[in-house]
């Protein structure tokens, strides 16, 4: 199981990670509260840990924009939050740069769009819509594909997205409060996660 921690900011959040041993951290460059600029994300880099993977978070980008940021910055894997087409993603395959494709899912026809995308990416992400509370566990657990999961993810539901056996979880706003990312928080779910990890992305 892979833990990715998404949305750091801060110094001090690259250094509670490295701490903490998430498999992988995501620096958004996507319009967000937590974006952050090519500096500010080079600095953030600098200080993490070699055993976490980084990933640069982009949404309807200009692939040319996404190629520079993931070379400059030695991103490990880009994620595609948008509605980045195939020939967007074969391209940036052929460049070199790995893929995680997030879809928002709110339909079992959701799923059908995100199985495009399997044979060419590294990972699909599964999250629910932006600015919806909704439930996206029992669409979610009708894929027949493997999928890290995320959208709205806490300590305290985190158990009923572990029961779809996922390949990894992805959390931002659940492991923040008021806004900023909270280490107990990102230690409980570390802990809880602890049994279900294996040798990680290496
Ligand atoms: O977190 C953001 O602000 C964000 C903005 C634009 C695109 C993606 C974003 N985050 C990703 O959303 C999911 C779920 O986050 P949450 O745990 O529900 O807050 C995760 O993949 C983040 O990488």
């Amino acid at each position: 199981m892979l833990v990715k921690f998404c949305g750091l900011k801060r110094i001090e959040d690259i250094q509670m990670c490295n701490k903490l041993f998430p498999d992988m951290i995501g620096l958004i460059f996507a319009e967000s509260p937590r974006k952050v600029d090519v500096e500010l994300a080079e600095k953030i880099l600098k200080v993490k840990g070699n055993f976490i993977k980084a990933v640069g978070v982009f949404k309807n980008q200009s692939v040319f924009d996404v190629l520079k940021i993931a070379k400059r910055l030695g991103l490990d894997f880009v994620q595609l939050h948008g509605e980045e087409d195939l020939e967007y993603v074969k391209f940036l395959r052929q460049e070199g740069v790995s893929v995680i494709k997030a879809v928002e899912i709110s339909s079992e026809e959701d799923l059908r769009k995100a199985e495009k995308y399997v044979n060419l990416v590294n990972f699909v992400l599964l999250d629910r819509p932006k600015g919806s509370d909704l439930d996206i566990t029992q669409i979610a657990k009708l894929a027949k594909f493997p999928y890290i999961i995320a959208g709205g993810i806490t300590l305290e539901n985190l158990d009923k997205f572990l029961a779809l056996s996922p390949v990894g979880i992805d959390i931002s706003s659940g492991i923040e409060t008021n806004g900023l990312k909270d280490y107990k928080k990102m230690k409980g779910i570390i802990e809880r996660v602890k049994p279900l990890r294996n040798g990680g992305l290496g």
